[in-house]
């Protein structure tokens, strides 16, 4: 996925250009697409390496430089990789790469007077003390990729089993450390009982151990202050009277692992509906029209993902229309590729990184306008 990545924006390098502008009068008028400068650049710990490279890539395709924070919980991964650019031949001061805390080393690249441009990935709530920084500094640009609350939809045409497997995967990836996590399985009430049967018995079957051992599909959560925070939240669910199907409990005596949990009889009120969890926490709730489902699945200060899970063409047509999100997965959950635009509406975030999207965050435009000698020709 890396190396697709700087492939990918290799190929844009000698793309990137600009236009000759026809304007009323008598001059010629172009476009430069200038880089921004120096981009920083502070990023999260749940995917250390893809997100260095969903900022890194686009940001050097535009010939700008680096000053890369990475968070405090994986700062060695960023180093190894661009340790390997400097072997290929990056000239010095290209790409800079800073270990350290957020409030200190983070907060003093946000509102550094010499950094052009900022791109952040975290959560919302730091999202919003970092573009504070940027506007009271220097008003450096800002670019956000923030937290989600992402509903994954069941409709009543699903093949089960499938949808369970789908389900089960949007949440639980990762130990369902993801941005774009489908914690919220809206289920049509028609396919909802035999689903959360087997919702249930999918999640018994996890298998929580050694990462690094084959097989295992859940290792630990990154640090006691997230399992902490995803048992809490496990408790609000129990207390909040959703009803905990399985797991709901540390596994194990050693470590930060979670039992997969399965919630169901979730409302929409309910504070395991409403805040990002960032554990392997499933939340069932149960739906019965397509409107309705719109209604509530939209109906969160969040906004960066959806899955839909249906084989008729105008649900999947309506649906992906009406929600409010910045990607729809149909069919499909966390599709990556590096020439898909990814980022959210709402307090998901500001701007899209990847693709072709990702360009305009690292560029500046110039307009030079120069007078034409002889007008008779225009
Ligand atoms: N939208 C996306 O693409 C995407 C991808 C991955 C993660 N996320 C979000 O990231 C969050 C999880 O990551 P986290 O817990 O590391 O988030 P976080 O906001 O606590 O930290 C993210 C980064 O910001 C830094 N930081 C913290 N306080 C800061 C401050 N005051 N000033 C400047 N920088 C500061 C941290 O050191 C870290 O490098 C989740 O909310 C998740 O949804 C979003």
């Amino acid at each position: 996925m890396l190396a697709r990545l700087f492939r990918y924006y290799a190929g844009w390098a000698d793309k990137i250009h600009g236009l000759t502008v026809p304007a009323d009068g008598n001059h010629h008028v172009q476009t430069l697409h200038e880089p921004i400068g120096v981009a920083g650049q502070i990023i999260p710990w749940n995917f250390p390496l893809i997100l260095f490279a969903w900022k890194v890539g686009p940001a050097l395709a535009c010939g700008n430089t680096i000053v890369l924070k990475t968070a405090e919980q994986t700062p060695l991964t960023a180093l190894y990789a661009a340790k390997l650019f400097h072997e290929a031949g990056l000239p010095p001061g290209v790409l800079n790469i800073v270990s350290g805390f957020g409030p200190t080393v983070g907060a003093a690249l946000a509102s550094h007077m010499d950094v052009d441009k900022l791109a952040f990935t975290g959560s919302t709530e730091t999202g919003k003390i970092v573009l504070e920084l940027a506007a009271r500094s220097n008003l450096k640009p800002v670019t956000l990729e923030l937290g989600g609350k992402s509903p994954f939809i069941v409709c009543e045409d699903a093949d089960v089993d499938k949808a369970v497997e789908l389900a089960h995967f949007a949440l639980f990836f990762n130990q369902g450390q993801c941005c774009c996590a489908g914690s919220r399985t809206y289920v049509h009430e028609r396919v909802y009982d035999e689903f959360l049967e087997k919702a249930k018995a999918r999640a018994m079957r996890r298998i929580v151990g050694d990462p690094f051992k084959q097989g295992t599909e859940q290792g630990p959560q990154i640090d006691s202050e997230q399992f902490q925070k995803v048992l809490r939240y496990i408790k609000a669910g129990i207390e909040s009277d959703a009803t905990l199907e399985c797991g709901g409990e540390r596994f194990g005596s050693k470590g930060y692992f979670v039992q997969p949990t399965v919630f169901s009889n979730v409302q929409d009120d309910m504070l395991i509906a409403k805040d990002e969890i960032f554990g392997p926490v499933q939340s069932i709730l149960k739906f019965k029209h397509l409107d309705e489902v719109i209604r509530r699945a939209n109906q969160t200060h969040y906004g960066l993902a959806a899955g839909v899970f249906t084989t008729n063409i105008d649900v999947a047509n309506t649906l992906s229309r009406a929600l409010r999100v910045g990607t729809v997965w149909v069919n499909c959950f966390d599709v990556f590729d590096a020439a898909i635009p990814f980022g959210g509406y709402k307090m998901s975030g500001i701007g899209r990184e990847k693709g072709i999207y990702s360009l305009k965050n690292y560029l500046q435009v110039k307009a030079i306008v120069t007078p034409l000698r002889n007008p008779a020709w225009l």
